[in-house]
């Protein structure tokens, strides 16, 4: 099961942002997603998990094996940090949490209420998630916001296991996650050029 873009072009408020990007992931492969603020790397990620229709092109991708997780948390405030896994697994149709709590090292926070957590905490939560839906492709968008550097670390592992076990990623981040084994694609050359009017004179008519 993989991942393959081809020729795509993604548009944000009706302005094409990025054109032309094809790329392709096998399971164990991880892609991370670079570029200057604003060049449309969420557009891009929402567009490959089928949150958005793209411009143009294809995202060959099983949508029952992807999950997005952005910049919204999503996380239930009034229910704990344990509940709030457990629903994510029921959700999604599985019940052991243990492996997501141990990897964010979430057992100290298990009983606290989500809304009571720090940022950086709040993320680890966010990012636990993703290992109890037990989905394949993971589509990640600046995954380490908040994050300190032990945590940057356990988000680092968590993914290389994901990989180990046959999933891939793709992430987009504007800082070095130490998975020295992703590959990186720089989206600005892919930045959408203005749009050309065939009929100069008539767009002044
Ligand atoms: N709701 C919106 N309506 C119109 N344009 C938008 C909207 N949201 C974002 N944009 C514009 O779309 C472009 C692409 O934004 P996008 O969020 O995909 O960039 P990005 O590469 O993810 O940026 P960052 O690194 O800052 O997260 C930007 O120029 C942005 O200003």
């Amino acid at each position: 099961m993989g991942l393959r873009v081809s020729d795509l072009s993604v548009a944000r408020g009706g302005i094409r942002v990025l054109e032309g990007l094809s790329f392709a992931l096998a399971p164990g492969q991880a892609l991370v997603l670079r570029g200057p603020n604003g060049i449309g790397k969420t557009t891009l990620l929402r567009t490959i998990a089928g949150l958005q229709p793209p411009v143009s092109g294809e995202v060959d991708a099983p949508a029952e094996a992807l999950v997005y997780a952005g910049h919204a948390d999503g996380i239930k405030a009034t229910l704990t940090v344990r509940e709030n896994l457990e629903f994510w697994a029921q959700a999604f149709g599985n019940s052991d949490i243990s492996g997501a709590m141990a990897a964010f090292q979430l057992a100290p926070l298990g009983e606290r209420p989500a809304g009571a957590l720090s940022a950086g905490q709040k993320r680890r939560l966010g990012l636990a998630r993703l290992l109890v839906t037990g989905r394949e492709i993971w589509v990640l968008d600046e995954p380490t916001v908040s994050l300190d550097v032990e945590a940057v670390a356990m988000f680092a592992a968590a993914v290389r296991a994901h990989l180990a076990a046959g999933g891939l990623a793709v992430i987009a981040t504007h800082i070095d996650l130490g998975l020295s084994e992703a590959e990186v694609l720089d989206v600005t050359p892919f930045k959408a050029r203005p749009l050309e009017h065939d009929d100069f004179d008539g767009a002044f008519l």
